[in-house]
Order: C-alpha cells, then structure tokens, then sequence
C-alpha cells in the first residue's frame, strides 16, 4: 500500500511501543487506600477487598515500613470507627483529636516525613445515618450544615499535618468553604486541596462500604454523588471546583468514566487529574482474574493504562503494594 498506511513500523519494539504512550506509570502516581480503626492493635481483613485490612493505628508503622522502603510514597487515609458510640447525627468523631485520623496523621508524619499524606474527608463514616453530611428532617442534605461541617474536619486533618486533604462528600461549595477556612487559619500555603470533583453514584462502591462501614442506613447518594449519565454536570462540577480553588480534580470511579477523567484533563488542563480506581473495580478484576477471564497483572497494568491515556497522572489504586513490587521506578 501507499507510505501513509503503514503504521506498525512505529511500534515494532517493546521501547517504541512504550514511546506511543503519552504517560507511563511511576510509583510516584499512586496514593494507597488505607482504612485505620478506633481498635489500636487490630488489623483484621476485609472479606470482600482482596488483600486489603482494617487496621488500628499500632499496626500502620510495621504494615508501612516495607513499602516505603520499595518506593511508596502516598496514602489517602479512611477513618473507621468501630468503637460504640462514636456515631452521631453530626459526624461528631470524625475530627476526634484522639480519633484514627488524627492520630494516624501525626504518626506517620513523624514516622515518614517524606510519605505525602492525603486525608479523606467525609462524615459517612462518623454518622448514624451513614450519609455524607448532615441531614434535614426529611432526610435531604442540609448544605449549609454539611459544607460547615466538611471544613472544620478538613481544617482539623490539616492542622494535624495532612499535606491533602480531600473532601469526598460531594455537597455543593465545600471546595470554597474549605479554601476560606484554610486561608483564615494560616496554613492554606502548606495544604493540597484534591476535589472529588466528579463523583458518581453507582454498584462499584460496595467492598469499601463493607471495609468502612459508611453504607447509608436509608435511600442513597443519588442526590449528591452524580448521576453515571451525568457527563455535562460532571463538566460543571469540574469547572465550580477549579474556580473555588481545588488544586486537583479527582475523578471516581475511573475504568467506567474515562471520558470525564478526559474532560477534567480538557477543562483542567492546567491542573493535575486524579482518578480513583474504586473498591469495586478493585474487586472485579480480581474476581475476574480468579474466574480466569485474564492474568491479575496483565489487567492491573491493562486498567491503569486506560485511566492514564484518559489523562490522569495521579492514581489512587489499591493495588499499589503490588505496583512497588511490579515497578522500577
Ligand atoms: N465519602 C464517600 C466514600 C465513597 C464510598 C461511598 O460513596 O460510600 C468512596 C470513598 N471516597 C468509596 C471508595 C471505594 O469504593 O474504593
Ligand atoms: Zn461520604
């Protein structure tokens, strides 16, 4: 055929085949997932998360050690509160200065000065009701109560030394709420703001309701997490966040909305793009790979691959233990 039609010549080789990618993985893109209880010295496994634990703060330096040692370099910490009565309708807890964040935040600040902690913030853990704010007598989110609520935790992670701090609760404003409260206190030059900007509704957050015990107890998040057909108000939520000063735009789930991790990257472009490889895609691939549909591995690499293609550079994945053992750099 004519000149412009052969294309395999550009990737005849394994290296040249690695050039046609426009960003490779480096264990420097992943943040791992770490669930930390209110039960000092548990660390108990999570039946349906493969290889992933509940662990109590005394647990969390001996578990880390080795993987900091193989390279790791972030984790986004989820508080899980097992102990009676931690739960109320205001997410009490959640900013408990003896509570499993707070505590687990000074520790490895101190313990790994380099490791860059995120902490998530939501109250879904910390409420009765398992929802991710606080609610109105007819069981809606009340904004105003919430997005208050948000940034005072947000603020309280940051001032015990997360270098993050991600709001994953998805109620209108609290991207600016926490900016304002983290200038009037001083520190916001020290804090990242990761926005889960768009945040969808769906099945593929089931293993981690399990692990954090954040299942609401009525209805569900179909009014504030967003619709999975909802591209254009992903578009716009993405837009709101960058504009009330999200420093990253996070993107979850990711294998199944990869052209809105494609849009943030479009309409962020001046922005890193994060994109959490969800409890449920975790466990899919691994069931998958189990049923021998394909090698854990090859799709562990295969799935990463697509959500970095769609622009993300960073990845919260849970398979980031394996990625420090697969990866040279
Ligand atoms: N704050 C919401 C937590 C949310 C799960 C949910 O909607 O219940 C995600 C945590 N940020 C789930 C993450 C996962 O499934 O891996
Ligand atoms: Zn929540």
């Amino acid at each position: 055929g004519d000149i412009s039609s052969q294309l395999h010549a550009g990737y005849s080789h394994p290296l040249a085949r690695s050039w046609q990618a426009e960003r490779q993985l480096t264990k420097s893109m992943l943040i791992f997932p770490l669930f930390v209880s209110d039960q000092d010295d548990e660390e108990v496994l999570i039946p349906s998360l493969p290889n992933q634990y509940r662990r109590g703060v005394n647990k969390l330096i001996p578990y880390l050690e080795p993987l900091v040692h193989k390279g790791l370099r972030s984790v986004i910490l989820f508080g899980v509160p097992m102990r009676p009565g931690t739960k109320d309708a205001l997410g009490t807890s959640a900013d408990d200065p003896e509570g499993p964040v707070i505590r687990s935040i000074r520790l490895l600040r101190q313990r790994f000065p380099h490791l860059y902690i995120v902490a998530d913030v939501c109250l879904c853990e910390y409420t009765s009701h398992g929802h991710c704010g606080i609610l109105r007598d007819d069981g809606s989110l009340n904004n105003q109560l919430s997005v208050d609520r948000i940034s005072d935790v947000a603020v309280a992670y940051a001032q015990a030394g997360a270098h993050c701090v991600a709001p994953s609760d998805m109620n209108d404003g609290r991207i600016r709420a926490i900016k304002l409260k983290l200038i009037e206190t001083g520190i916001v030059h020290n804090v990242t703001l990761m926005s889960y900007a768009a945040k969808f509704s769906g099945c593929l957050y089931g293993p981690f309701r399990d692990a954090a015990g954040s299942a609401p107890s009525f209805g569900d998040r179909r009014c504030y997490q967003l619709p999975p057909g909802g591209r254009g108000l992903a578009r716009r939520a993405i837009i709101r966040d960058i504009n009330e000063g999200a420093d990253i735009i996070m993107v979850k789930p990711a294998s199944q909305y990869l052209d809105v991790i494609s849009d943030a990257k479009e309409l962020g472009k001046d922005l890193p793009i994060a994109a959490y490889q969800v409890s449920g895609e975790f466990a899919m691939i691994h069931a998958a790979a189990k049923a021998g549909v394909f090698d854990l591995k090859a799709m562990a690499f295969e799935s990463t691959e697509g959500i970095l293609r769609a622009g993300a550079t960073i990845i919260i994945s849970y398979f980031t233990p394996e990625f420090l053992d697969w990866l040279e750099n």
